[in-house]
């Protein structure tokens, strides 16, 4: 059975076929045959702005790929094995990264670094090779890290391009909305707040001042519901307890996020939302990467926007937020060099 929010978006989704003419777009998924690889291929074959779907892991994709193809909308599904990228690559305007290894409980996602720095940075330079002008959306964490990665390995190559290189931070805003929802005991479609920073704990800084509800909270509460949108995917890891972390979620938030860039794409005006881009919104603090609102059009990244005015607690958030993200950033650049 469909959840609420995915039957939501599939009915967003099919309004934007019903009244579009839009332009149709090929779209890779990079570690298709994971936890947020399946369900992700899944929702992005019900996304009608996707007019092919090509679903690549180093084992397991071709089966997914089989599977999902068999749903009745009009794209095209493909499933390509480990020795396959390039072909997996060929023509993709979008690639979604969700490629890497999860946290188990007690890890934190720079834990992930080791690991995940390498297939990031291989999978980057293929796209780089290959699709050079692809639109590229990085879910693998530490996605503080693993974007700088992407953009450096790009820039070595002479193809990066800031407009289309971002990190995946819907599922803290989709977080955000859903927990202030909750104790405010609002529909969360009311309680959309920006969340700006990065992608980890502390960086995560949810601007809940800039909602009427968010406003409203303060004390104890406020503390807490910063804490929960902060720390929500250590609740998801240790409700798994060693299964891995959020999936279906995630899922949820890469296709939201892809759909946004897709119809920004596609010439829809008026699509912003926060993710994670080589910016100057704190360049002057040494800050090379932010998530703030980002307005998508034809070319990706069409206009960031300042984060806004902040409460003294959001200040406070601000500054704990900003050395560490200098440093994951710090981290990913040095593995490229
Ligand atoms: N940005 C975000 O908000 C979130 C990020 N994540 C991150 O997403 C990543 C994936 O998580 P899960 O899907 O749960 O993990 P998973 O282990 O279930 O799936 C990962 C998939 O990547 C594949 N893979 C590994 N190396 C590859 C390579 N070189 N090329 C292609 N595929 C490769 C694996 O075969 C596997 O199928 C993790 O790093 C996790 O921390 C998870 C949740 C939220
Ligand atoms: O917590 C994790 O490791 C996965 C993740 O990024 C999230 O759920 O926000």
């Amino acid at each position: 059975m469909l959840t609420r929010s995915a039957a939501r978006l599939l009915s967003t989704q099919t309004r934007a076929f019903s009244t579009s003419s839009a332009r149709q777009t090929k779209v890779a998924v990079l570690g298709a045959g994971g936890g947020i690889g399946q369900p992700l291929s899944l929702l992005l074959k019900i996304d009608p702005l996707v007019s092919s779907l090509s679903l690549y892991d180093i084992r397991g994709a071709p089966g997914v790929a089989a599977d999902v193809s068999h749903i009745d909308t009009e794209s095209t599904v493909k499933g390509y094995t480990a020795d396959q990228l390039d072909e997996a690559l060929e023509g993709v305007k979008v690639v979604v990264i969700p490629a890497g290894v999860p946290r188990k409980p007690g890890m934190t996602r720079d834990d992930l670094f080791n690991t995940n720095a390498s297939i990031v940075r291989d999978l980057a330079t293929s796209v780089g090779r290959v699709a050079p002008e692809a639109h590229i959306l990085v879910i693998s964490n530490p996605v503080n890290s693993t974007v700088p990665i992407v953009a450096r390995t790009l820039e070595k190559a002479g193809v990066f391009d800031p407009r289309r290189v971002f990190g995946v931070t819907t599922l803290d805003v989709v977080r955000a909305a859903r927990f202030l929802g909750e104790v405010s005991g609002n529909d969360p479609k009311n309680t959309v707040v920006p969340v700006v920073g990065g992608h980890s704990g502390a960086t995560i800084v949810p601007l809940l001042s800039q909602n009427a509800y968010g406003k409203a909270i303060s004390g104890e509460a406020y503390a807490a519901l910063v804490r929960r949108i902060q720390f929500g995917g250590d609740e998801v890891v240790k409700a798994k307890d060693g299964a891995g972390s959020a999936t279906l979620s995630m899922a949820y938030a890469g296709a939201k996020f892809t759909n946004a860039l897709l119809r920004g794409l596609n010439g829809e005006k008026g699509v912003i939302t926060p993710t994670f881009v080589k910016n100057n919104v704190f360049a002057d603090k040494g800050v090379d990467f932010f998530s703030s609102n980002v307005e998508l059009g034809q070319n990706g990244v069409e206009k960031i926007y300042p984060i806004g005015p902040l409460s003294a607690e959001e200040e406070k958030l601000l500054e704990a937020c900003l050395p560490d993200l200098k440093k994951n950033i710090e981290k990913g650049y040095a593995f490229v060099a």
